[in-house]
């Protein structure tokens, strides 16, 4: 466990070690009032108990509290604000560190397991560190310490107590085991909890408007229902370990209680001997049970630190250079293939070049691939083969984030954050000035409908922004955008009904976001694909067709077809 804490906090475990120290020393002054309780004891036994030596065991017991108070009362403030001030590190670094790999690792881990991951496992890691190593390491070291002082006083006796301690750990180890094989499960089943609550809650109005509330509720309810059964079985499975290492303790009393009277009835110890042995015999029993106990908490804590060590230990996306300057923005991909999973091709040996400044549009039936193509170029996900190149620098290459400095995304589903409308716009360039964050608003077409709101650009979004109409929030991205000024654009246009007013304001501030831009466009309207430099039909992740609006319609193949479909949606809406 000390090499998990180790590989987690980094330098900041080295943090950690005066107050354990402090803690320690804690102990150790409270073997005190064991040795006071032994010489009074002993002046009892041989009646020399005088005022003036209760005087000094009551200064020292006295010394000794006011000691432990104050050794314990810094350990614990210390390895609390330490502790809390590592965690706080590690959250950030592993938010950090999950942005920076392939977005694979979200396929593999639902929201529920990495929700879990960065609150519960945390959390866990955080008790780990600020109180249980340092309760474990306390009751090791007192054990270890007090059975060796069974040896000192008689090495018989040490080696019956050492037996009943061989018997003993092998139980509460097997204990450790069940509950991290129990408490895996339950993180599961955990893990399940919070997915199917964001299911519920996310999908909400969905499940009203078709009536399935009910059914969806059942879903949530049974899930509910496996934690709790969950919970009792972790709770449960060390308890009949913990009971039979405690019979085994207790019982380790009495026994070696009867062996140390018989060995001092036959001379073979003396009285202070006797005493001693008694007293350290007490303290090592409070002392095993309390490692027992501790135990069990602590198997099931590790579980945390392992699934953590596990995001760690996932790769981030490799790259070369930390910051790039492009010569030009021209987008080439060559040969390029590409899955999502093992063995299903999603993107198959597909090469086209979308000039700088040119606009690329993206058509094809559902499930061929443009959204994946839009996700490849913002290097959300590595190819598997071929090469993707702005500028003639492959994008492998470049960090994540420094690519993705010169690329504005403008896609249908629209996050925005539960903050004010200002601020929304403002994370396309947190450096941008008032007046900046403005006229984006304007050129995105968003100030009117921004001025009509009781708090204009103060106005909270809500979560989501649940309380801004579709085309609002695609204007608000947009603005976004405008503000980022990047060089290269993906959008990815709205093909749920907007009104047409709003979708005229839209289009009037796609266009001023994209002039003289290098955009690609997942294309619904055919205004958009008439207007293309370059028209890409994509089918099953291949190109079947290339070429202007003109040249492709005179092919009269899927294109055609396809433009006729479009057409004629366009006169059912008329
Ligand atoms: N994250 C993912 N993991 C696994 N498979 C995926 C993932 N995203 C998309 N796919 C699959 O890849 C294929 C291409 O999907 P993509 O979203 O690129 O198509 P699309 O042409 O944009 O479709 P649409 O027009 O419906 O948005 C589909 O078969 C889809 O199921």
């Amino acid at each position: 466990m000390l090499s998990d804490i180790k590989k987690l906090l980094g330098e900041d475990s080295k943090k950690l070690r005066k107050p354990i120290i402090l803690l320690t020393i804690d102990t150790i002054f409270h073997m005190f009032f064991y040795a006071m309780l032994y010489f009074v004891l002993l002046d009892l036994i041989n009646d020399t108990l005088s005022f003036s030596k209760i005087k000094i065991y009551s200064s020292i017991m006295i010394a000794a509290f006011i000691a432990r108070a104050l050794v314990n009362a810094k350990g614990y403030t210390e390895i609390q604000a330490r502790g809390a001030r590592a965690i706080e590190k590690m959250r950030i670094s592993l938010g950090d560190h999950i942005r920076n790999i392939n977005l694979g690792f979200f396929n593999k881990n639902s929201i529920g397991s990495l929700s879990n991951i960065m609150t519960n496992d945390l959390q866990d890691f955080e008790k780990i560190i600020t109180h249980n190593t340092s309760d474990l390491i306390k009751t090791v070291f007192l054990s270890i310490y007090l059975l060796a002082l069974t040896f000192v006083i008689d090495i018989q006796l040490g080696m019956i107590q050492l037996v009943f301690v061989l018997i003993a750990i092998p139980i509460i180890y097997m204990g450790g085991e069940r509950v991290s094989a129990i408490g895996k499960y339950k993180k599961h089943v955990m893990n399940q909890v919070i997915s199917r609550m964001v299911e519920y809650l996310n999908g909400i109005q969905e499940f009203r408007a078709h009536n399935l509330t009910g059914e969806k509720f059942e879903r949530l309810e049974n899930s509910f229902r496996d934690l709790r059964r969950e919970s009792i079985r972790t709770e449960v499975a060390i308890v009949p370990f913990v009971l039979i290492f405690q019979i085994i303790v207790d019982i380790s009393f009495p026994v070696l209680l009867l062996i140390a009277i018989t060995k001092f009835g036959v001379g073979s110890i003396g009285k202070k001997e006797l005493l001693t042995f008694i007293i350290i015999n007490i303290a090592l029993t409070n002392v095993l049970r309390a490692f027992g106990a501790q135990y069990g908490i602590f198997r099931y804590l590790k579980l945390a630190s392992q699934k953590l060590i596990q995001t760690y230990n996932t790769p981030e996306m490799s790259y070369k250079y930390e910051e790039v300057d492009f010569d030009n923005y021209s987008i080439e991909f060559k040969n390029v293939s590409f899955e999502y999973e093992k063995g299903e091709n999603i993107i198959n040996n597909l090469s086209f070049e979308a000039k700088e400044g040119t606009m690329t549009a993206l058509i094809g039936p559902s499930g061929s691939g443009k959204t994946t193509i839009m996700s490849l170029i913002a290097r959300f996900w590595d190819i598997n083969n071929g090469t993707i190149k702005i500028g003639g620098k492959d994008i492998r290459d470049i960090h994540p984030d420094a690519l993705l400095k010169h690329i504005s995304m403008v896609f249908q589903d629209v996050y925005l954050l539960n903050d004010t409308i200002y601020n929304n716009i403002k994370l396309g360039n947190l450096k941008a000035t008032e007046e900046e964050v403005i006229r984006a608003a304007k050129l995105a077409n968003c100030d009117e409908f921004i001025e009509k709101l009781e708090n204009k650009y103060e106005t909270i979004v809500g979560e989501g922004g649940s309380t801004l109409s579709g085309g609002e929030k695609q204007r608000i991205s947009i603005a976004r955008a405008i503000l980022k000024d990047a060089p290269i654009i993906l959008l990815d246009e709205a093909t749920a009904s907007l009104d047409a007013d709003n979708e005229l304001e839209i289009r009037k501030s796609i266009k001023k976001l994209t002039a003289n831009k290098t955009v690609i466009v997942i294309a619904h309207r055919l205004n958009t694909i008439k207007d293309a430099d370059q028209i890409i039909v994509l089918n099953e992740g291949r190109i079947e067709e290339r070429g202007k609006h003109n040249q492709l319609i005179k092919n009269r193949k899927r294109y055609y077809n396809m433009y006729n479909e479009m057409e004629k949606a366009k006169q059912w809406e008329i």
